[in-house]
């Protein structure tokens, strides 16, 4: 089987003529979203990152900081934005430094700006199944199942990763709708044993093709969020996923490429969050 590849930039591009239409009607009403993107220290990689995030918003401010910032600096920062009526959307750029307590700087985000979906409540409301921000590369993948009608709801999905901004909230997303889900991680004994009984496999590990063919059930739906920079080699500067493509979509009938896959569909998901609160605001001042 060869697997038919879902382009990530061609629905983003979709997705975002719509964002684009909402943002412009808000701008009409004089509510011009405005995302504020907090950066300490400017790893390469979160560097390009933000600089595609904010290519892609109308309005939108980067705070860069020094690596060794004091954390006091950023915390006033964020009061300060929390308190702008004008911005919309508070990002701060994970990871930070080692002087950073990150729970507590995400905490300190007002609940209505966190288009991350990071914030302690923002994650409670999503496992409770309330309305709330979605963190945006899970929101995106979903967004995918959704275009390319792969059914959820009783399937096998399988999860290879554990972090706050990926795999938990990815397993909370597919969970609510229906799957049957196992997430795995560094401590599983037999991560074959899983991902092959998977309908549905979802590799967010940090590990530059990780998931090869033989860990695949024939027929899967295979994604792929990782995002590496490959260092040695002949390929060196390359960019490659948690999957191993060439082998993975001999057995897969869908799957993901990188670049071209997520990535894109997460920052389409920050826009959207964007305009979202943008939306509540405009509505709150009754504009
Ligand atoms: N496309 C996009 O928009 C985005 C892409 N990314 C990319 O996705 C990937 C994952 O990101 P993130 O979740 O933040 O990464 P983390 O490093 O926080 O998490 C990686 C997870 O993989 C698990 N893991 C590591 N090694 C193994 C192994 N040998 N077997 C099974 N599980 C393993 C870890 O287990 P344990 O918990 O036990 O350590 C951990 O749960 C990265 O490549 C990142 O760059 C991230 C965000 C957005
Ligand atoms: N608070 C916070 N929120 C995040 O969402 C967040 C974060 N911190 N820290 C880092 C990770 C990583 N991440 C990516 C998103 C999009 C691309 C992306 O657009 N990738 C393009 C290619 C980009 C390139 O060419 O380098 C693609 O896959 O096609 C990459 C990586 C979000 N993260």
């Amino acid at each position: 089987m060869t697997a038919r590849t879902i382009d990530g930039n061609a629905l983003a591009a979709r997705v975002r003529e719509d964002i684009a239409a909402r943002a412009e009607e808000l701008a009409a009403r004089g509510e011009q979203p405005c995302l504020a993107v907090i950066l300490v220290g400017s790893d390469p990689a979160s560097a390009v990152y933000v600089r595609n995030k904010v290519a892609a918003c109308e309005k939108a401010g980067v705070f860069d900081y020094p690596a060794d910032a004091d954390p006091q600096v950023v915390m006033d920062r964020l009061a300060e934005l929390n308190g702008d009526t004008s911005v919309h959307g508070i990002l701060v750029q994970l990871p930070l430094p080692p002087q950073f307590d990150e729970s507590e700087v995400l905490e300190a985000i007002s609940v209505e700006k966190d288009v991350d979906g990071f914030h302690a409540e923002s994650v409670g409301r999503l496992s409770q199944g309330q309305q709330g921000f979605i963190p945006c590369t899970p929101h995106g993948v979903m967004k995918m199942f959704e275009s390319e009608n792969v059914p959820l709801s009783g399937a096998e999905a399988v999860v290879i990763g554990r972090s706050n901004i990926v795999g938990k909230p990815m397993a909370m997303l597919l969970t609510n709708a229906g799957a049957t889900v196992t997430v795995c991680h560094s401590r599983t004994r037999d991560l074959t044993f899983h991902t092959k009984r998977a309908d549905i496999l979802v590799a967010a590990v940090g590990k530059p093709r990780f998931v090869t063919g033989d860990m695949i059930k024939p027929g899967a739906v295979v994604i792929d969020v990782g995002i590496n920079r490959l260092t040695e080699g002949e390929e060196a500067g390359k960019l490659c996923g948690d999957v191993d493509f060439a082998s993975a979509s001999e057995v897969a009938s869908l799957i993901t490429p990188v670049p071209g896959g997520v990535g894109p569909m997460t920052i389409t998901m920050l826009l959207e969050n964007t305009v979202i609160s943008a939306e509540r605001a405009a509505n709150r001042k009754g504009r």
